[in-house]
């Protein structure tokens, strides 16, 4: 690694604009922006990829390895990236920072505490919640109903036994008993705010916006209402700053905000973005899961939000995906099976159709893994091009940024040969079962959406306000285009179940839950912090 400073100076990052998190990260604060804010964007080319298998399928590790690649060829570029949750960390997925020669670093920091983002936006998200039980203790001047209290308090674990808990037990002086559920922190709706807000002016605004429940005259009561919003701020002074950090090659890596995009935005934030748009020629920015859920949502909520405007689109598959999606059990998948690719395709081109309609030009690039075999690989290689679709082969993850000049080539032929019409997917001027009916129908391929009764009602009331303005942020399973994470490949004629839906007007969206998606995720049955440990010398091993 190099010195963090020796890294931005090359992108004309001067060393008074940094805060040093030690030599090798550092925040930036605004004065950075503010200089460079009338310089034109550089191009902006969104990571996705299919639906995923639970390891994922190389997105992180291809925005790295891609821009690594166009540094190469002499472009200056940079990542935008999200930060890891240690939910997964500590879970399944392990951490976030890419892998083989194509990471972030110090990746053991980035996986962990990092700057400390986190763990501020778990401490802003329960101070609110605090307050909130403080106030129902202190007289509730505000008459909160305490069976309507939405929100929900937060931890950036997988802890299944705290869905559903009881506080306020043991009598008078431990306030009054009522049921609470946490959320994971990448599911708060204080990340997303932190993901989508402009400046610490706006950050502000957003959190005092936030609907913490209802009272019993039925009133929404807001964190402004409970005086919340100035204390959430001051713990979020740092935690809106990005982070500058490097990639193995030595390029530049901007990451910030970390929400998921299964149960969240799953976008990182418009102020790292908008930072790296200026800082450089071209970012490379990833969102979450597959295109159904990272990808539409960065198009309809965080593009639309910010007024972005991505100039292209790299879709990622692998074999072993395609292989799931052709009905492949994941202990298999290792194994040549041509037929089973091709049974899966049809998942790689329901995301291109999807893509197109998006009108961003798109690259599919094939991640490559040491288990794939010749035929799959041409086999793909064909199909796309039958398909009209631009094919790379990337080896990001075996050979660092010489794995990826092929891609970063079709990158930047696609770039200065098409241009991107960039539109979101609907007007907001539609009502939210429109809204939620367009996503479904059109990039899920779902033919019929059914409400549980509390969500219509929930949906009908809230069309009747101004938040019926606000996009839709769609929980649901990331291994399915539908809501059943049984259904692999292109399922059609489904339907799918709105169970719940719930303003965020702090973050601007409403989020609608399908099918038993969950905001508190659970350990598998052997979770990666079994394998995680620390030597003698402090070294951290088993992270990954
Ligand atoms: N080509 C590859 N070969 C082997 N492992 C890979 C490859 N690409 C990614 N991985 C690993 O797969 C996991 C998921 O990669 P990641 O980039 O985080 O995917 P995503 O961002 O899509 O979830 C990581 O552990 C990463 O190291
Ligand atoms: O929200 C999920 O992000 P990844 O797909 O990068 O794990
Ligand atoms: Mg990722």
């Amino acid at each position: 690694m190099l010195p963090i400073e020796q890294v931005y100076e090359k992108i004309g990052v001067k060393a008074e604009h940094m805060e040093f998190y030690g030599r090798y990260k550092a925040k930036v604060d605004d004065s950075l922006y503010e200089e460079l804010k009338n310089k034109p964007d550089g191009k902006l080319v969104l990571v996705t990829a299919i639906n995923p298998t639970p390891a994922g399928e190389g997105k992180t590790t291809t925005t790295i390895g891609l821009s690594q690649a166009l540094n190469k060829l002499g472009k200056k570029s940079a990542v935008a990236l999200r930060e890891p949750s240690l939910g997964p960390c500590m879970g399944v997925k392990g951490g976030a920072t890419g892998g083989g020669y194509s990471q972030v670093v110090p990746m053991e920091d980035i996986n962990l505490h990092f700057t400390g983002d986190i763990h501020a936006i778990t401490c802003a998200n329960n101070v609110l919640s605090s307050i909130i039980d403080n106030h129902i203790q202190q007289g509730n001047a505000l008459k909160i109903d305490t069976r309507r209290v939405t929100w929900k308090r937060a931890l950036d674990l997988n802890d299944r036994a705290l869905r559903n808990v009881i506080v306020g037990l043991g009598g008078k002086q431990n306030g009054f008993a009522r049921e609470e559920s946490f959320q994971i922190t990448v599911a708060s709706e204080i990340m997303a705010i932190v993901c989508l807000c402009d400046d610490l002016k706006d950050l502000k605004k957003r959190l005092g916006r936030i609907i913490i429940g209802y009272n019993t005259e039925n009133k929404q009561i807001t964190a402004k209402d409970l005086k919340a919003d100035g204390a959430m701020a001051a713990l979020l002074k740092d935690a809106i700053k990005p982070n500058l950090v490097q990639t193995l090659e030595n390029t530049p890596a901007v990451i910030h905000g970390g929400p998921f995009a299964n149960i969240a935005h799953g976008c990182n934030s418009i102020r790292a973005t908008r930072l790296a748009l200026k800082l450089c020629d071209i970012t490379v920015t990833e969102a979450g899961f597959g295109a159904d859920l990272g990808a539409e949502k960065f198009f309809d909520i965080k593009c639309r939000i910010a007024g972005l405007k991505p100039d292209a689109a790299v879709l990622v598959a692998t074999v072993r995906a395609l292989k799931y999606n052709g009905g492949i059990a994941r202990d298999n998948l290792s194994i040549p099976d041509v037929e089973a690719v091709r049974k899966g395709f049809v998942n790689l081109r329901k995301h291109i159709e999807n893509l197109q309609k998006y009108k961003v030009p798109v690259v599919v690039a094939l991640n490559a893994f040491t288990s794939d075999s010749e035929d799959e690989i041409s086999f793909i290689r064909e199909e796309c091009a039958k398909a009209g679709a631009t094919f790379a082969l990337s080896e990001v993850w075996a050979k660092g940024g010489e794995g990826g000049l092929e891609l970063a080539q079709k990158v930047l032929e696609t770039l200065e040969t098409k241009t991107s019409a960039f539109k979101p997917l609907y007007e907001n001027d539609l009502n939210i079962e429109e809204k939620i009916e367009t996503v479904c129908k059109q990039i899920y391929g779902a033919s019929k959406i059914n409400y549980d009764a509390k969500a219509a009602a929930e949906i009908k009331r809230l069309n009747k306000t101004s938040m019926r303005k606000l996009p839709v942020c769609i929980a649901k399973t990331q291994y399915s285009l539908s809501d059943d994470p049984s259904l692999l490949g292109r399922p059609e004629g489904f339907t799918v179940t709105v169970r719940e839906a719930r303003p965020s007007a702090g973050a601007g969206f409403i989020v609608v839950l399908l099918g038993d998606i969950m905001t508190m995720p659970g350990l598998p049955k052997q979770p990666a912090a079994e394998v995680i440990d620390i030597d003698e010398n402090g070294n951290i091993i088993g992270l990954f």
